[in-house]
């Protein structure tokens, strides 16, 4: 049983891949927050702007096997011209809690390319076409090699000094979006630290900026 929050189709909005349409299908839950505003505070992960908890979201639900979640969020790509390959990007809350082998595999048979977004907490499943790890604060990593490293920044007790020997195709930073937890705008701070260390690339979350969603 997959508990899905909600599913849409969208542009990538972050990361290497930013612009690319996708389906996005994000998980209920994750194991470094409640998705409670009183557990904030005290949670492993203390910055997160999205809503992780139930189903309730549009095309959200609860899906009994892969075969019944796969065809539902091919469902939501278009019938469109071209020949872009299409893709699903599987976030959350924490997708590796719940993506297995047979959900990878089912979106593979339908002819989707599959992305990953997660806190690199707990190891991966074979089969993932791009892997997105975006560590949280002082948690450790299982997941310490993929295709990209996408940094929140600042995160006083994650500094990206700590993560560039790791084994990543690319290194982003993301400026927090403080409006869940009352701080400015960083966006001058993160394009100053790509500045002085060219390793990173700065990363815009581009579904804000155009309110695409
Ligand atoms: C909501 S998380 C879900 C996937 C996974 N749990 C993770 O943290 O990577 C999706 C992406 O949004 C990023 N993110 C979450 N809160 C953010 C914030 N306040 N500002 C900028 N990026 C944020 C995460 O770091 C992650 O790259
Ligand atoms: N457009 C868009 N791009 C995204 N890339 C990663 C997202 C996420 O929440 O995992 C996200 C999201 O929520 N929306
Ligand atoms: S790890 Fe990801 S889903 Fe979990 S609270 Fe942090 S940003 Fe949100
Ligand atoms: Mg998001």
């Amino acid at each position: 049983m997959y508990s899905v929050k909600e599913a849409f189709y969208s542009l990538q909005g972050e990361g290497g891949q930013a612009g690319r349409a996708s389906v996005f299908c994000r998980f209920s839950g994750c194991n470094l927050w409640s998705g409670r505003e009183a557990d904030r505070a005290a949670a492993a992960c203390r910055f997160c702007d999205t809503d992780i908890r139930g189903t309730d979201g549009q095309h959200g639900g609860r899906f009994d096997g892969a075969e019944a979640l796969a065809d539902h969020l091919v469902a939501l790509w278009p019938d469109a011209p071209g020949t872009a390959t299409p893709q699903v990007i599987f976030t959350g809350g924490e997708p590796l809690l719940q993506l297995d082998e047979s959900l990878i595999d089912a979106m593979h048979e339908r002819g989707f390319d599959v992305a990953v977004e997660t806190n690199g907490t707990l190891p991966a499943p074979p089969g993932i076409d791009w892997l997105c790890v975006s560590p949280k604060g002082e948690t450790a990593l299982a997941q310490t090699s993929g295709d990209e490293l996408k940094l929140v920044y600042p995160q006083s007790d994650a500094p990206p000094e700590r993560f560039t020997t790791l084994d990543f195709h690319h290194f982003f930073l993301q400026p927090m979006d403080t409006t869940a937890v009352g701080g400015g705008d960083v966006t001058a701070d993160t394009v100053a630290y790509c500045l002085s260390h060219p390793q990173w690339r700065l990363s815009l979350q581009t579904h804000k900026i155009t309110g695409i969603d």
